[in-house]
C-alpha cells in the first residue's frame, strides 16, 4: 500500500464558529475520514487533547480565542504540538496567508472552499503526518527487541518527571540486567543471544502492562522499565511479575553459575520529583541498587529510595 493510499481514515477536527461552514467541510470529508468539530477555540483545544486528531482544519477568525491563538496553544502543549493545522479562512491577502504559516500552520485554504481541493489538501497533510509518525516510531524503537530505545526512554523520563513533579506523584524505575549474558553468548552463540534478548523484552512488557508503563532497552543486555504514577510497592509488584514471567519462560542457561535457567537482577528506585531533583537521580539510584543485586548473588531485586 502506498503512502497516498494510507491518507484516508484520518481523524479530522474542524473548528469554525459557523455551523454551516462545519457542515460544508463535514460533507467534503465524511466519506474518507472521521470528522470531529468544535465551535470555539477552548473546545477545540479540549478535543485536541482528549481525541488526538490527525489534522485540524482551523478557522482563523472566531470570536474570543481566534485561530492564531488556538494554533499557538496547540504548539505549546507537548500532547498536541505534533498535530498539523490547516487554516481555513475568508481572509485572502498574502499577509493573512503569511501570518497563518508563520503561526505554524501546515497549509492554508481559502473560503468559499471547494470540496475537491479540501480533500486533496487533507490527503497531502495526512500523508506527511503518517510518514513523520512512522519515522518517529522508527527512531524511537530498538530494532532487535521491538521495545523503546534509549532515546525514547530519555524523552519519556524527562516528560514523566515533569508531569509527576507537577502532581507530586511518584515515578518508579526498574533497571534490569540479564545475569551472565556473556557466558550465555559464549555457550549458545550470539544469534541465540539476540533471540533471548527479544524474549526477555516480551516478558517485561507482560510484567508492566499499564498504558503509561515504558519498557526500554537501555543498552546491551540492560533494560529499563519506567513506571509513572506508581509507588515502590507497585514497582516491586512489577519486578516480581517479571521474575515470575521468566520462571514460566524457563529459558535454559547451562553456563550460568547462578541458575540453570536465564535470570535477571533488578534495581528498583521510586521517587516523587522535588524541586532540585533530577531524573538522572532516579536512574543512578536504580543503577546502584542493580549493582547491589548483582553483588548480592544475582537473580534478585533490591529496593531503595533516595
Ligand atoms: N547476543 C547479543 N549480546 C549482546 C548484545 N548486546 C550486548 N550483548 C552482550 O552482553 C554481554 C554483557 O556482558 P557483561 O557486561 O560482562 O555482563 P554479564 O556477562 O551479563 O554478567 P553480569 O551482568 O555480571 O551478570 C556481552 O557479552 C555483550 O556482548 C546484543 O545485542 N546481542
Amino acid at each position: 500500500m502506498s503512502w497516498t493510499d494510507m491518507a484516508v481514515n484520518g481523524r479530522i477536527l474542524v473548528v469554525d464558529d459557523a455551523m454551516e461552514n462545519i457542515q460544508i467541510l463535514h460533507a467534503a470529508l465524511q466519506d474518507e475520514h472521521e470528522v470531529l468539530f468544535a465551535l470555539d477555540g477552548p473546545r477545540a483545544l479540549a478535543i485536541a487533547r482528549s481525541q488526538h486528531p490527525d489534522l485540524i482544519l482551523l478557522d482563523a477568525v472566531m470570536p474570543g480565542m481566534d485561530g492564531y491563538a488556538v494554533c499557538k496553544a496547540l504548539f505549546a502543549a507537548p500532547e498536541t504540538s505534533d498535530i498539523p493545522v490547516i487554516f481555513v479562512t475568508a481572509l485572502k491577502s498574502p499577509e493573512d496567508e503569511t501570518r497563518a504559516l508563520g503561526a505554524g500552520a501546515a497549509d492554508f485554504i481559502s473560503k468559499p472552499v471547494n470540496a475537491a481541493v479540501v480533500r486533496a489538501r487533507v490527503r497531502t497533510q495526512l500523508t506527511v503526518k503518517r510518514q513523520r509518525d512512522a519515522l518517529r516510531a522508527l527512531i524511537l524503537t530498538d530494532a532487535l527487541t521491538g521495545v523503546a530505545n534509549r532515546r525514547a526512554f530519555d524523552e519519556r523520563l524527562d516528560m514523566e518527571w515533569r508531569r509527576c513533579g507537577r502532581g507530586q506523584l511518584p515515578v518508579s524505575l526498574l533497571m534490569v540486567d540479564i545475569d551472565h549474558f556473556k557466558l550465555y553468548n559464549d555457550h549458545y552463540g550470539h544469534p541465540a543471544g539476540d533471540t533471548t534478548l527479544a524474549e526477555v523484552a516480551g516478558a517485561m512488557r507482560r510484567a508492566a502492562g499499564r498504558g503509561q508503563d515504558l519498557v526500554a532497552r537501555y543498552g546491551g543486555e540492560e533494560f529499563a522499565i519506567l513506571l509513572p504514577q506508581l509507588d515502590e510497592q507497585g514497582a516491586i509488584g512489577v519486578g516480581r511479575r517479571l521474575m515470575h514471567e521468566l520462571e514460566t519462560l524457563d529459558l535454559p542457561h547451562a553456563a550460568s553459575p547462578t541458575s540453570q535457567r536465564l535470570t535477571v537482577s533488578i534495581g528498583i528506585s521510586s521517587m516523587v520529583p522535588r524541586e532540585h531533583s533530577l531524573p538522572a537521580d532516579l536512574v543512578q539510584a536504580a543503577d546502584a541498587l542493580l549493582y547491589q543485586a548483582k553483588a548480592g548473588g544475582r537473580n534478585q531485586y533490591r529496593i531503595g529510595a533516595a
